[in-house]
């Protein structure tokens, strides 16, 4: 990891058509279902940033076959289960990929040591200790259920489980774990998280019943997942991460003259409520050649220099952007008018207090920002923010790329420290942002 900073400039319209790298969160389970199942797992299109490759070294540690046979081409021999592994798992930065391990592992009878870098060890994992301990699972670790903690499993007994949080994270626990329960398992979510793991679930070969069912004024989602399933070997093609998309297409947004188009990004809507806030803000964003691609639309999106105005972004659209609020606030520092952005206090437990750093690094360069427990409001201009400022970064790979984004846009370059993190989810968005004519550099 470079220990260098880098920093945007201001420059020239960003133009060109690129692709969007592999989505995190299928190929974080393409590999944990293709370790889980019997037979072989192919998988075409794996994001190889470092948060994946930590899970297929997990995936490895627990008896799974896992090679790379090409660019994102990768291939699995599950043994049909997890063996005990004989040294600690770390799951590096990613907290995707150590609480689904957790659910998976937990429902063998073994012990397994589970840590990660300085960022995961302060992350909550009660929040999927508390469905498995349920389940009759047992772990030790630290007060709070910080890494490292270690996990035993093994003869769990089913559970139905509404979840405290939308988080997917802990729904796909709950039913990794359920896989091996007596009994299978429910898990009610009160507002609907993305759906990758029931769809691969089911591409592997399970049955998963899912029925929304309205109560008032809401629907609430019933995923189960009864006893006894059998997982086998398939292909995976992995869609792009309309996460990582997002920063070129923001970029396209906010510089003049631009035009940027990202093909093949994943269009689930339990995903795509960035792009639709975007369009309420007056982005000019063309979707095109939609198509199916493993069980999921995809589609090339492409982005021109639009006047943006400032929005409230509905809450309850929360979890269908939860990672993209960084990059919205940049959009919204370039918008005519306040941007509020409220529900959103999960942002504060993610790889760093996102709300905190991104109302800090705004600050920094000049916008406006208010910030309060569950939520934060931009103040936009209209005009380009001074920019001018090194942002820290908490080693964060989304506040990092989101202000440099920034940077192309503002009045004076912004520089970011630890880029050596992007690599977590988008390794080549340095190299990528400069195909598309942006000026980046060592800082
Ligand atoms: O299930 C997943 O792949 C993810 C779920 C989200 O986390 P939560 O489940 O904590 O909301 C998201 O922030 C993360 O980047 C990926
Ligand atoms: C929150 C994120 O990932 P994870 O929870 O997997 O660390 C993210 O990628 O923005």
């Amino acid at each position: 990891m470079s220990s260098a900073g880098l920093k945007s400039a201001p420059g020239g319209a960003l133009r060109g058509i690129v692709r969007a790298p592999g989505d995190k969160s299928i190929s974080h389970r393409s590999m944990i279902l293709g370790a889980l199942a019997t037979g072989t797992t192919t998988v075409e299109g794996l994001l190889e940033g470092d948060d994946v490759l930590a899970t297929a070294r997990a995936m490895q540690a627990f008896g799974a076959r896992v090679e790379q046979e090409g660019v994102g081409r990768w291939r699995i021999e599950g043994q049909g289960g997890f063996s005990e592994p004989s040294d600690v798992i770390d799951c590096g930065n990613a907290g995707t990929g150590v609480r689904l391990i957790m659910g998976a592992a937990a429902g063998f009878p073994m012990c397994a040591t589970f840590t990660g870098d300085s960022s995961l060890r302060g992350r909550p994992m009660g929040r999927v200790l508390d469905p498995l301990a349920r389940m009759g699972a047992t772990w030790l670790g630290r007060d709070k259920g910080r890494l490292p903690l270690t996990l035993k499993g093994g003869n769990l007994r089913g559970l139905n489980y509404t979840l405290p949080m939308a988080s997917a994270q802990v729904k796909s626990a709950v039913l990794l774990a359920g896989l091996h329960a007596e009994g299978g398992v429910e898990v009610i979510e009160p507002e609907a998280t993305r759906d990758h793991t029931e769809r691969m679930l089911r591409a592997f070969g399970a049955e998963v019943i899912v029925e929304d069912r309205v109560v008032g004024e809401k629907t609430i989602r019933h995923i189960r997942l009864p006893e006894s399933q059998k997982l086998t070997g398939t292909h995976v093609a992995v869609p792009g991460d309309p996460s990582s998309a997002a920063f070129p297409l923001v970029a396209g947004l906010i510089v003049p003259g631009s035009e940027v188009t990202v093909e093949g990004v994943m269009l689930n809507e339990l995903r795509t409520g960035l792009f639709t806030t975007l369009r309420e803000m007056g982005a000019d964003l063309v979707i095109s050649n939609r198509r199916m691609s493993s069980g999921e639309e995809v589609g090339d999106i492409t982005a021109r220099h639009s006047k943006l105005k400032g929005v409230v972004v509905p809450p309850e659209r929360a979890p269908a952007m939860i990672d993209e609020y960084p990059i919205l606030a940049i959009a919204a520092a370039f918008a005519e008018g306040d941007t509020v952005m409220r529900g959103v206090g999960e942002m504060r437990v993610k790889e760093s207090d996102r709300i905190a750093l991104t109302a800090a690094g705004l600050e920094a360069c000049g916008v406006d920002v208010e910030e309060e427990p569950e939520g934060f409001i931009v103040h936009g201009t209209g005009q380009p923010p001074r920019g001018g400022a090194t942002v820290e970064t908490h080693g964060d790979h989304r506040i990092a790329m989101s202000h440099l984004i920034l940077g192309m846009a503002a009045q004076a370059p912004v520089a970011v420290d630890e880029p050596g993190m992007i690599a977590t989810s988008f390794p080549g968005f340095a190299d990528l942002m400069r195909g598309l004519g942006a000026t980046l550099a060592e800082a």
